[in-house]
């Protein structure tokens, strides 16, 4: 439903995108992810139509989004700093936005608002971080939007507020299809709200795929043999990271559980472990496969 092909753009000689390929499912929840100054907050507002690229055009069901009305209308964005107009109350802000977006439901605004509590009337300047955004929240669900893009969203929410926020987003993606794309850095958090995501790092992306995908390509295995082999049973394998406690041998590897079970076994071990990997574990050694230092975070 979203495409961007060969995507780039540069601020003055520095190239913050670099022919960047991504695809989002209509309907998912696709996990913008990277190291810092990755080049994700550009390519989120390359993709919600507010900066243009300099390279490649990005695409919502096939139609480009840049300086087209339409279509922006349906595709919302909450940057990391959520923007009001200066002196506005949350009320202010609904006039604006139901002028603008088609799909704007009141009735929906008037649930969301008294859900959370805020004050409609009071001074969305007055309000703490977290109350802001809130504010935006409600203000750009009440959109409907079809397509919503978020940029590290949930910094500031409050746990009990982050899974509310979270459980309404995860709704509209079931009940109307609604497709988000997410940048952020808590990967455990990503790890349960997302169906894929994409790897950037230094304005590419590294890799996109859907997440039970990625979780069954790349494995931690503990071995332990009475006689260690020589170097060819690591070599034989596509490892990422490993490390060696006394005889036991930690390793990162890359491949399918069946093709490495095989492999490891055919060295007759003493003690073999397959153990799963959180997505903070496959991001930090993809990471560092790509030359992002890493040491010792086998524990
Ligand atoms: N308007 C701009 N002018 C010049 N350089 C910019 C501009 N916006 C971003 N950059 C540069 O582009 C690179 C990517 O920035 P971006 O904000 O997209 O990264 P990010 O992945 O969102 O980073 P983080 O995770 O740290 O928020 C950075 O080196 C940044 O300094």
């Amino acid at each position: 439903m979203i495409k961007a092909e060969n995507v780039s753009k540069r601020f003055g000689r520095y190239e913050a995108v670099k022919g960047v390929h991504v695809h989002v499912k209509k309907g998912s929840i696709y996990g913008l992810l990277g190291s810092n100054g990755a080049g994700k907050t550009t390519l989120l507002k390359i993709l919600s139509g507010i900066i243009q690229a300099d390279q490649g055009v990005p695409e919502i069901e096939g139609e480009s989004i840049f300086e087209m009305p339409d279509v922006k209308k349906r595709v919302l964005f909450i940057p990391d700093h959520p923007y009001f107009f200066h002196q506005t109350s949350l009320l202010q802000m609904a006039s604006f936005y139901e002028a603008v977006y088609d799909q704007w439901n009141s009735e929906r605004f008037r649930q969301l608002y008294e859900h959370f509590a805020l004050d409609p009337n009071a001074k969305l300047s007055r309000m703490s971080k977290g109350m802001q955004r809130q504010a935006a929240f409600i203000l750009t669900l009440s959109a409907m939007p079809d397509v919503l893009i978020l940029d590290e969203p949930f910094d500031g929410l409050d746990p009990v507020v982050r899974q509310q926020v979270k459980n309404l987003i995860i709704q509209d993606v079931s009940s109307r299809e609604m497709t988000v794309i997410v940048s952020s850095h808590n990967l455990r958090e990503m790890e349960d709200f997302c169906d894929a995501v994409g790897v950037m790092h230094k304005g590419s992306v590294l890799y996109e795929r859907e997440l039970e995908e990625l979780k069954t390509d790349i494995s931690k295995l503990q071995v332990a043999f009475k006689k260690l082999p020589d170097e060819s049973f690591l070599a034989g394998m596509d490892v990422i990271h490993h490390e060696k406690r006394g005889r036991v041998l930690t390793c990162i590897v890359r491949g399918t559980e069946g093709d490495i079970d095989r492999y490891v076994r055919s060295y007759e071990p003493a003690i073999y472990d397959v153990l799963p990997l959180t997505l903070e574990e496959i991001f930090t050694y993809e990471m560092g496969s790509v030359g992002y230092e890493i040491r010792n975070l086998i524990v």
